[in-house]
């Protein structure tokens, strides 16, 4: 579904890293059905290629930022960041960042969290993506939205290599387009 409006539609990569991602049901609690992104990181082509699907899309698009959230953002994000020049800048959990810090709390699909940013990481008017492993709620991703705009970053896109269906009707990004690789898959099919 998510390959109709990424245009990566028929591109091989995209069912390859699918099936590279592991399904554990009812993880962290009953009902959930786990997306576990560690299994796609083991295998280098699914990795390698999730992150060039990324550096193709944003390596033109004048980009100076690349938030990550922690903790899965943190891994597709610094290699995103890496590959397009630009700087990565960790949106932390709570107590984890030394300096100053500006906070935004969110609500999730089991539980309430809060992300922090240092204050001084990003400048005004810098041009940024944020990046995470999946969106359900989208009530992440708009934390971290909130996060940058406040420091007077542009936020021209959030991205993600999973996305449940539904976010799209949620509107919780507050305005900002979405880029999603893949479809939480149900049953774990290759593990
Ligand atoms: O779209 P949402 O409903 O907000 O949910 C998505 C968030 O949930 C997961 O992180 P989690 O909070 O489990 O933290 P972790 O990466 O530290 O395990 C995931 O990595 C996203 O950050
Ligand atoms: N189903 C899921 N799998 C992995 N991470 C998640 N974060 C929120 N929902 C999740």
């Amino acid at each position: 579904m998510f390959a109709e409006e990424n245009g990566l539609k028929g591109d091989p990569r995209l069912q390859h890293i699918s099936q590279s991602i592991r399904v554990v049901p009812h993880f962290p609690k009953n009902g959930i059905m786990f997306q576990d992104i560690t299994t796609l990181l083991l295998d280098h082509k699914a990795f390698k290629d999730t992150v060039d699907i990324f550096v193709d899309r944003y390596r033109d698009m004048h980009i100076s930022v690349v938030a990550g959230i922690e903790a899965r953002g943190f891994v597709f994000g610094s290699s995103v960041a890496l590959g397009i020049g630009a700087k990565f800048v960790p949106l932390r959990k709570p107590r984890k960042l030394p300096g100053e810090v500006i906070y935004e709390k969110y609500s999730l699909e089991y539980g309430t969290d809060c992300l922090e940013m240092h204050v001084g990481a990003v400048q005004t008017g810098e041009r940024a993506i944020v990046i995470d492993d999946l969106v359900a709620t989208g009530g992440t991703l708009s934390a971290g939205i909130r996060l940058l705009e406040r420091a007077g970053a542009e936020v021209v896109e959030c991205a993600c290599v999973i996305g449940v269906p539904e976010v799209k009707g949620r509107c919780k990004l507050l305005g900002k387009p979405l880029y999603v690789l893949v479809e939480p898959r149900q049953v774990d099919q290759c593990f």
